[in-house]
């Protein structure tokens, strides 16, 4: 037997267009398109893509996005006062400072620093507060994007026995609350838990955001579960040599040959969740817009 694959890139898509049609209508009715900002800190090039690709796919569905590229040695205090403007500036409704931060920069000062009404990403804590209290407002778009592509595979999780792996602010930790807001019985495991492929054994649903290259087996993988694999891993298939780069290959952190036998649907790398990363962005962009909107309206 072989898992249906699901296809992350053909929903972000769907959910794009579905953007595209509101971004539309709130530029009609206010005046002026959504708008993001992303702040980039420093030339690490596999960042330098991916914030170049979030303009870009900003700009696809109408929504006003920009990128602002700040030198490598970018002090806290400058950061500070950049976000400082953005966050006083009423034609930005969505502000993402992409992770990680050079070491002279304490990330948790500067998430805490955005309005958490323009907080984009979710991981202002009052986000993160509101989410695990039951009152989700921007909630971040990586567990979003996850928790479509379960509803794509026609995942039941009420009652179902749900195991995240990996407990960070910004995947783990609210990928659980949403499985949890959906009436899941959620296990969450980290590097301290004791016999992971026996936990992972247990999972109806198996989300697994880790960040090591094919960590979770075949047989970690409980005969017909759903697998949501949100790692990335570019591993080295070949060194660089003669003046050519290294081959390289993206790898999530599940076995995908081995738990495609086992799954009954699996999420690809790539393909798989991180563009609905991308396109749940642009959600949040909308969202946090009329949000903005309506509360100043009274
Ligand atoms: N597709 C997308 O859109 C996105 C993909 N990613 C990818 O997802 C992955 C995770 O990202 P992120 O959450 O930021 O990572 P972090 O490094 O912040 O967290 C990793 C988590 O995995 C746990 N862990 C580490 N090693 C093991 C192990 N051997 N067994 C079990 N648990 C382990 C850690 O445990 P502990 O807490 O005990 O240290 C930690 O909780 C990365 O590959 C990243 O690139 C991230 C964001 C978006
Ligand atoms: N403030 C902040 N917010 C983030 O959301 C954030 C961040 N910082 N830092 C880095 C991580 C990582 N992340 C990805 C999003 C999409 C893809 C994506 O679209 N991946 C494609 C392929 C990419 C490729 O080919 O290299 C895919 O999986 O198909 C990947 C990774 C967002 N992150
Ligand atoms: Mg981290």
């Amino acid at each position: 037997m072989s898992a249906t694959l699901l296809d992350g890139k053909k929903l972000a898509e769907t959910v794009r267009n579905e953007v595209r049609v509101g971004v539309a209508e709130f530029t009609k009715t206010h005046g002026r398109p959504p708008g993001l900002e992303v702040i980039l800190v420093g030339e690490d090039p596999a960042s330098q893509i991916y914030t170049r690709n979030k303009e870009k796919a900003a700009k696809e569905v109408g929504i006003r996005g920009k990128l602002h590229v700040l030198p490598a040695d970018t002090s806290e205090d400058a950061l500070l006062r950049e976000l400082d403007r953005l966050n006083n500036d009423d034609t930005v409704d969505g502000i993402l400072v992409q992770l990680p931060l050079p070491k002279q920069i304490r990330e948790q000062r500067v998430l805490d620093a955005i309005r958490p009404d323009k907080d984009v990403d979710g991981f202002h804590p009052v986000n993160a507060g509101m989410l695990a209290s039951g009152r989700p407002s921007l909630v971040p778009c990586t567990p979003r994007g996850s928790m479509r592509l379960l509803d794509l595979a026609g995942a039941r999780l009420e009652g179902a026995r749900a195991v995240v792996v990996g407990r960070s602010n910004i995947v783990g930790k609210p990928m659980a609350q949403l499985l949890l807001a959906a009436n899941a019985t959620v296990t969450m495991a980290h590097s301290r838990t004791k016999d992971l492929a026996a936990v992972c054994r247990e999972a109806d649903v198996l989300v697994v955001a880790v960040g090591k290259a094919e960590l979770v087996r075949g047989d970690w993988v409980k005969p017909g579960a759903v697998v949501i694999d949100v790692g990335m891993n570019r591993i080295e298939l070949a060194p660089a040599k003669d003046g050519e780069p290294a081959k390289t290959k993206l790898v999530g952190d599940v076995a995908f040959d081995e738990a495609k036998e086992r799954a009954s649907a699996i999420t690809p790398v790539p393909g798989g969740v991180g563009p609905m990363t991308i396109a749940c962005l642009l959600d949040n962009t909308l969202v946090a817009a009329r949000a903005r909107v309506a509360a100043k309206n009274g």
